[in-house]
């Protein structure tokens, strides 16, 4: 097929399923859907219950072949994350048994089991049957039968044996041979096995519901009457201004005139079937007249105005507009201490309002906000499959079949090779129920689960405490991190530089940070006009440190502004000045001033300041030094990772003094490379990975994105959640605390050595009841309780994760 042909084939198709029970389903319907035509690849997570497949083909045929297999498309819209049900704990796994249909079955099987126990033993057999049996016959049938259809259609539909039909097989087999008791011991456990998987997927689902439960579903928007208000007389009475409008009721609020229903963008009627009448015009700002009008969060656009009342969740990304209020950012970013938020702050959809109401305007739509962004890289990383993760997949595809050819292999060679019995006689075991233990055995459930479980823990944990992980594998990856380097400029130091020393080449004052030079004012508002047109965080302190002194009037604005990435900026200013600002690498040493001011530079280099030159029309008219604070945090961050044997190299883009100043501060720098352009920075990383091994660089996604994009992991600090740093990091910390670095490294290691422990240990099981079931030792409720006890070890242990400090 040429690939002009395939026009439909369109991006992968997601697709959420209901009803797998444990990552053998997943593998099925993998199996099976590949095999449709014109599908190229599907891949199925058991975690998130999504399935991606790539290809040509139509959801009808998909859907058809999941309802064949016994497994149903979940359409429901994303919406119902808001409902969220409660699995924590023992009470909680009961909860989940009970509303699954096929475990409630169970469960109530299992109790009629129970009781059939207590009162039938003993009793006398009828017609030949003991009651006993027949219960335990009955309790295996009804109990079972999901998972022998189940069975049944993966064996039809997706040609595979499945741990469903194996479980069909040698319940079905035990009955056969007169084993009730053990049948039913195993098909309930085995149903308890898969419950447990169930729920532990469950239980990471759940974390991401928490999460989208955060997302308000109501906003109230601030919206204008647009024309001029103080013409009404408002004849009607009203309680206060806030006129709550909701959107599906009739217009009834008539104004005198003219009809309000063209001012309102979202076609809500007011409703105010109540008298309105003295709208309190005082309290309004300059007598606007504002209506509140509570909306669907998806329908607020970008630019409205949003009330927040205090104790409010804000509804959508957005900035302070007005009000002065702490907000508390632990639901979304884990930071534990409220922030206060000004006008012209930033504030996230899903925070919890303080003490008093604040307006914001929306800057996202909340389908993209950073709830819905968080939420969608949450899911992302849990249904990726880590390499180690696809290898124990296609181990288990293998491991199956050839369990189960050998167990066909232990019934048959010993009974028609060497005529042993194929039933039980006396006391040796007969070979038919050697094989069917075999036959449990060749479940590879625990196997299967045993790296998801601890992954998808670690994730989610992480996840809540504020550093979101893309997946499994950049989680595997991180346990191998043996160095890690650190942008200096917003990682390591706040990355808001303040302005500590302006100084003119014709300054007569020796103390810096006089107010009152003139000179020193014309420097720093002549560097002003160009940095005006620079996003770097030392323009802005440069803009600032002009509007702060006082004899510096309005600021003029350089035309043909140049940035120099790493260097400085250069501009014109009134037509025929070249003014430059910026390091020593701009500046020729030639130039007129540069002797006079080079070595007042050096000094204020020395005190640890980083020092920019002016300059205009090719003369060094002064410096400006700015100052930027090391973060309270940083030293400690470090020491820990020196604790973790960890190499921390130090890299920026400023003056090797400046870098050594921050670096001798924090004592625990092993490496400092200064003066380097972004792709220096590349390079620098490319050294650290061939001398120490893999390395992770940690960076705030401003002139370091290439190097962050290549280091091993890139960690960006992700502050606001930004979404360029969002999208290129492997690892975004929500807040900008150093020290979840450690925390991460942690939780990827311990992660790394539950995994393996977890391996380990169902391998063992496994081997060892092999070599039980062939002597004739492991009897089959061993078997499954072996199988069952293994996966609930595995989980619990992977489980551990959550609860990761
Ligand atoms: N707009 C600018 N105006 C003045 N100087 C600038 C400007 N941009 C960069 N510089 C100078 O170039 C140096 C290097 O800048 P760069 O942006 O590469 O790194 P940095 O700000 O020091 O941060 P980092 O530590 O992240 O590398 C800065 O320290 C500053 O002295
Ligand atoms: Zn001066």
């Amino acid at each position: 097929m040429s690939e002009a042909l395939s026009t439909e084939s369109t991006g992968p198709l997601k697709v959420k399923i209901t009803g797998m029970d444990c990552g053998g389903c997943a593998m099925t319907i993998e199996d099976s859907i590949r095999k449709l035509e014109g599908v190229s690849s599907a891949s199925v997570s058991f975690t998130t219950e999504t399935m991606e497949v790539e290809g040509n083909i139509a959801m009808d045929s998909i859907e058809a072949r999941l309802k064949e297999l016994g497994y149903k498309i979940n359409s429901d819209k994303p919406q119902t994350y808001a409902e969220l049900p409660d699995h924590r704990g023992a009470a909680g796994f009961a909860r989940f048994l009970w509303e699954q249909p096929p475990l409630r079955m169970a469960v109530c099987v299992a109790i009629a089991v129970i009781l059939g126990i207590i009162t039938l033993s003993g009793m006398d057999p009828i017609r030949g049957v003991e009651p006993l049996d027949a219960v335990f016959a009955a309790a295996v049938i009804i109990s079972g039968a999901p998972v022998f259809l189940k069975g049944f259609r993966a064996l039809i539909f997706a040609n595979r044996i499945t741990i469903d039909l194996l479980m069909a097989i040698a319940t079905v087999g035990a009955l056969g041979i007169g084993e009730y008791g053990e049948a039913v011991t195993v098909i309930l456990l085995f149903m308890l096995g898969e419950a447990l998987e169930a729920y532990s997927a469950e239980r990471a689902r759940d974390s991401l519901r928490s999460l989208m439960a955060l997302q308000p579903q109501e906003a109230t928007v601030l919206q204008a009457h647009s024309d001029n208000h103080s013409d009404h007389k408002h004849s009607e009475s009203c309680s206060d201004n806030d006129h709550e409008h909701k959107p599906s009721v009739a217009h009834t609020h008539n104004h005198d005139d003219h009809s309000h229903t063209a001012q309102h963008a979202h076609g809500h009627n007011h409703e105010q079937g109540e008298n309105c009448s003295g709208h309190d015009h005082q309290s309004h700002d300059q007598g606007d007249h504002d209506h509140t009008v509570v909306m669907p969060v998806d329908q607020v656009q970008i630019g409205d105005r949003v009330l927040v009342r205090p104790g409010q969740r804000i509804p959508v990304d957005g900035v302070v507009i007005k009000g002065l209020s702490s907000v508390d950012q632990a639901p979304v970013t884990g930071e534990s201490v409220p922030v206060v938020k000004d006008i012209d702050d930033t504030v996230m959809a899903g925070t919890v309002n303080g003490e008093a109401a604040l307006e914001i305007r929306s800057t996202k739509v909340a389908a993209e906000g950073t709830i819905a962004r968080i939420a969608k890289l949450v899911e992302q990383a849990q249904a990726q499959r880590s390499p180690a993760e696809r290898f124990i997949d296609r181990f288990a595809r293998w491991y199956t079949p050839t369990v189960v050819a050998l167990a066909t292999l232990v019934v048959l060679i010993p009974v028609y090779g060497f005529g042993q019995p194929l039933m039980t006689e006396g006391e040796t075991t007969g070979w038919l129920y050697r094989g069917l233990a075999m036959l449990i055995i060749a479940c590879p459930c625990a196997l299967v689960i045993s790296i998801p479980v601890t992954v998808v823990s670690g994730l989610t944990r992480l996840a809540n405490l504020g550093v979101l992980v893309k997946g499994g594998a950049q989680l595997d990856r991180m346990a191998d991190i043996s160095a890690i380097a650190f942008d200096k400029t917003g990682t390591l130091t706040y990355g808001k530089p303040r302005v500590t020393n302006i100084r003119s080449l014709q300054c007569s004052h020796d103390a810096a940070n006089d107010d009152n030079c003139s000179n020193c004012d014309n420097v720093v508002a002549i560097a002003a006009a160009v940095e005006r047109s620079s996003e770097h965080p030392v323009a802005h302190a440069i803009v600032e440190a002009a509007h702060n002194r006082s004899g510096v009037g309005h600021l003029a604005v350089a035309q043909a502004v140049q940035a120099h990435p790493g260097k400085g900026v250069s501009g014109e200013l009134s037509g025929d000045k070249k003014i430059t600002v910026g390091t020593g690498d701009l500046f020729n040493t030639e130039m007129e001033g540069w002797a006079d001011i080079a070595p007042h530079a050096e000094a204020a280099r020395d005190k640890g300041e980083t020092v920019m030159y002016v300059s205009e029309n090719n003369k060094v008219i002064g410096y400006i030094g700015v100052h930027d604070e090391i973060r309270e945090i940083t030293p400690e961050a470090l020491s820990q990772l020196s604790q973790m044997n960890i190499r921390k190299v130090m890299l920026t883009g400023d003056h090797l003094k400046a870098a050594n100043r921050v670096a001798d501060s924090i004592n625990d720098i092993d490496e400092v490379h200064a003066q380097l352009m972004p792709e220096d920075k590349l390079s620098a990383i490319e050294k650290i990975h061939t001398d120490h091994g893999a390395v992770a660089m940690v960076g705030d996604g401003i002139n370091d994105a290439p190097a962050l994009a290549r280091a091993d992991i890139g960690i960006a600090m992700g502050g606001g959640g930004t979404a360029q740093a969002m999208e290129t990091a492997d690892v975004v910390l929500m807040q900008d605390d150093l020290q979840d670095v450690s925390l991460a490294l942690r939780v990827a290691r311990k992660s790394r050595t539950i995994v393996k422990q977890n391996i380990v240990l169902s391998l063992v099981l496994k081997v060892l009841f092999l070599s039980l079931a062939i002597p004739g030792i492991a009897t089959l409720w061993m078997a499954v309780l072996a199988d069952v006890g293994g996966t609930l070890i595995v989980t619990l242990n992977g489980m551990r994760l959550l609860r990761e400090k």
